[in-house]
């Protein structure tokens, strides 16, 4: 008689325990137990328990599954749940069992899945496999159909024509309700105006696609901490405002200060500096560390389509430079918003809206200051597209700083926020759930970067993307102009623009004084790239291994194609030949899953709070003379007030990371069971933690302190 001891540990979540009935079967490699039922006295698999025991210990138990032999080195877990008496099956979150054999020897089962209905789960050993490590029919069998299961689970979907392609949630639905279809399914869906479920909700100024939000698959959806952790962070924001008439009140503000006044408890410095003449640097200041920080790009001359000269500049520069001089010094910057210019445009308040696609010229001035230095609101140019400069009378030079940060946000939210991170992560997530087994060390080390990502993209899509959702209630390009940015931008979106060493070099802004994000974000990036590195080359020895590795090539593939839609151009791999390869591939993925979110996230409402800074919409054109601009004029551009509310609600909300979080290289669930990645992932949170001290010493002699990017803050994921 042999006797196996079973130590079943059940995840600390509301709901994870399970009245249900739970056998276990091992699987060695010379036979098989008999199915044996883990009972005991008492309530087994209760919420948060270890259940580990010996039958005779006080509270202590422990399962035992006896063999008439041993059964030699484990290859599966068999865990059957089943109905238990007339009770109504409920759903068990397992994180992991250890299993000793008889003569002593531990193997790790990780499972950190909820397990739903009456079914059987089938568990590899912890360590880590390629398929290539793999040569056993049975195990190579078992990858095959855990793959095919999750292929009928999650599915792709097209939203739009252009569009990285996205999980079918509807999917969920039609696996609970026991049917099976194709394994992929791409039916256009970006037009849903008719879909009777996008509806209004009693005091909800938006349309909300309800149907959308129910059916979420459970290894996915939002825990029950985080999902009251959103509501407590929207209702009160949210009911100050209604009491307060804001969310409904039409028409334009009547003074600066309202503004200033919309949030009583979560004001932010950007107000403070906006039309005081420090308003130049603070404007600068935002295209190094604002929530945007990638649109500067170095000049060596100017373009054609902004005829700035020399003259212009001259009592911006002084009389110890030129234009010319700074432009060989490398001290010129263009932002460029050409994105913008042939944008759908979109009413609010059933009026027109407007939209400029601005170029700004900015120079780093001897201080080491980043300063705008001419802003032309159109690609054209011409008489009626006057070239702003900041001796311009007040009202017109900050018009025209208010038209780049309209267009800042424009780009900002549709493209680099909504587009670059959470869309591209949510393909990189459904791609690494499709195509590699539980035992991959690849989808290891993915999968807690993929944490709540494809939860919190179908909570926007529902309520943000959806016809007449926030996103056509605040935006002056509407829906519309969000599908036609983001198609635009993902046809433009290249490898070097998603590997940030590679951008800032690139964009020639390595020499940039005071650029934090940069600063940090490499250093991430390198504590990032080392980690990867020590986990490549652990189970990848050669070029031949990463090659042979048909599941991780069809991950690479389907990424390429679902994501990036094949575009050869984008300069993404199809495939990957050698594991310096795969490495800074797995490092870009993790950086822009978790650093790059934090970086153009977590500012929202800091920079955004105060609305003149980031107006969601403009409702005059684009000025064409100068000298026109007043007051007035300028508060009758700014979006109406329930526009700006609306906005700032969504700000507020989505910059405080709701709880249940998982700050960078935090890794509870133990899915790597060997040594040496365990002893990587030590070695990776050390580092971080050196990055953090550098970071709040640096932030202690800055005036505005940079900490978007001090890695306790930053989030494993795209979570929200
Ligand atoms: C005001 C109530 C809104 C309810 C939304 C609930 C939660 C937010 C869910 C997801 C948010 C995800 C992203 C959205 C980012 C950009 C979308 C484009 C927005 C725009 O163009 O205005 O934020 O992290
Ligand atoms: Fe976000």
């Amino acid at each position: 008689m042999a006797v196996y001891r079973l130590c079943v540990t059940t995840g600390p979540y509301l709901k994870a325990g399970t009245l249900d009935n739970i056998s276990a079967t091992l699987v060695g490699t010379c036979g098989e137990s008999p199915k044996q039922r883990l009972d005991r006295v008492g309530r087994d698999f209760a919420s948060g328990s270890v259940s580990s025991l010996p039958l005779t210990g006080l509270g202590v138990q422990k399962y035992k599954v006896r063999c008439a032999a041993e059964l030699g080195d484990i290859l599966l877990l068999r865990l059957h749940k089943e109905r238990f008496a007339c009770f109504a099956k409920d759903s068990w979150y397992c994180s992991r069992i250890v299993v000793t054999a008889p003569d002593g020897t531990v193997v790790h089962f990780p499972c950190y899945q909820w397990v739903e209905g009456y079914c059987t789960v089938e568990l590899r050993p912890g360590t880590a496999k390629t398929i290539c490590q793999d040569s056993l029919p049975l195990l190579l069998d078992h990858r095959k159909r855990e793959l095919q299961a999750r292929q009928e689970c999650y599915r792709w979907k097209i939203y739009a024509p252009g569009f990285p392609r996205m999980v079918d949630v509807s999917s969920f639905e039609e696996m609970e309700s026991d049917k099976k279809f194709a394994l992929t399914k791409t039916a256009p869906c970006a037009d849903q105006d008719d879909n009777p479920g996008n509806r209004y909700l009693p005091c909800i100024p938006m349309k909300i696609d309800i149907p959308s939000l129910l059916h979420m698959e459970p290894n996915i959806r939002y825990s029950a901490t985080k999902t009251i952790s959103l509501l407590f962070n929207a209702i009160p924001a949210s009911l100050g405002m209604k009491i307060r008439g804001l969310l409904d009140r039409k028409g334009s503000w009547k003074k600066l200060d309202d503004i200033r006044n919309i949030f009583w408890c979560h004001k932010t410095f950007t107000s403070g500096v906006w039309n005081l003449p420090e308003g130049d640097s603070f404007f600068g200041y935002q295209y190094l560390n604002g929530v945007n920080p990638v649109m500067l790009h170095c000049l060596s001359s100017l373009p054609s389509k902004l005829p700035v000269t020399s003259d212009m500049l001259a009592p911006l520069l002084g009389p110890s430079t030129c234009l010319q001089t700074e432009l060989e010094k490398g001290n010129i910057f263009l932002a460029d918003y050409w994105i913008l210019a042939e944008a759908p445009v979109n009413c609010l308040n059933g009026r027109q809206q407007h939209v400029a696609a601005p170029l700004c010229l900015l120079w780093v001035n001897p201080q080491g200051t980043l300063l705008p230095l001419a802003i032309q609101l159109g690609q054209v140019p011409g008489p009626e597209c006057p070239i702003f400069l900041p001796t311009d009378c007040e009202w017109d030079w900050l018009l025209a700083k208010t038209w780049v940060r309209n267009s800042e946000f424009l780009v900002h939210e549709n493209n680099t926020h909504f587009l670059c991170t959470h869309l591209l992560c949510e393909a990189f997530s459904v791609a690494t759930l499709r195509q590699l087994p539980l035992c991959h060390p690849v989808y290891k080390l993915l999968l807690p970067h993929t944490r709540y990502t494809l939860q919190v993209n179908t909570i926007a899509r529902a309520t943000l993307l959806n016809p007449d959702g926030l996103v056509d209630k605040v935006t002056s390009i509407g829906r519309r102009g969000l599908i036609y940015l983001m198609r635009t931008g993902l046809a433009h979106f290249t490898y070097t623009d998603f590997c940030l060493p590679d951008s800032l070099r690139a964009r020639g802004v390595m020499h940039i004084p005071n650029y934090h994000y940069r600063d940090d974000g490499l250093k991430i990036w390198s504590a990032i790239e080392r980690f990867v590195s020590e986990i490549v080359s652990y189970y990848y020895r050669s070029d031949a291994a990463v090659q042979q590795d048909s599941e991780l090539q069809a991950w690479v593939g389907e990424i390429f194609t679902q994501a990036f839609l094949g575009r050869e151009s984008s300069g993404f791999p199809s495939r990957l030949c050698s594991p310096g390869e795969l490495v800074k591939y797995l490092s870009a993925i993790i950086f822009n899953c978790s650093a790059q979110h934090a970086a153009v996230n977590s500012g929202q409402h800091d920079f955004g709070a105060w609305m003149p800074n980031a107006p969601s919409s403009m409702r005059q054109p684009p000025p064409q003379t100068k000298g026109t601009t007043t007051m007035k004029s300028y508060l009758d551009t700014l979006p109406e007030v329930n526009v700006t509310c609306n906005n700032l609600l969504l700000f507020w909300l989505v910059s405080q990371e709701p709880k249940d979080q998982r700050p960078l290289g935090t890794y509870p669930d133990e899915h790597f069971t060997e040594e040496a990645p365990r002893q990587s992932i030590a070695a990776f949170q050390n580092c971080l933690a050196q990055i953090s001290r550098d970071i709040r010493e640096r932030n202690q002699s800055l005036a505005l302190p940079y900490a978007y990017l001090d890695p306790p803050l930053i989030e494993n994921s795209v979570s929200i």
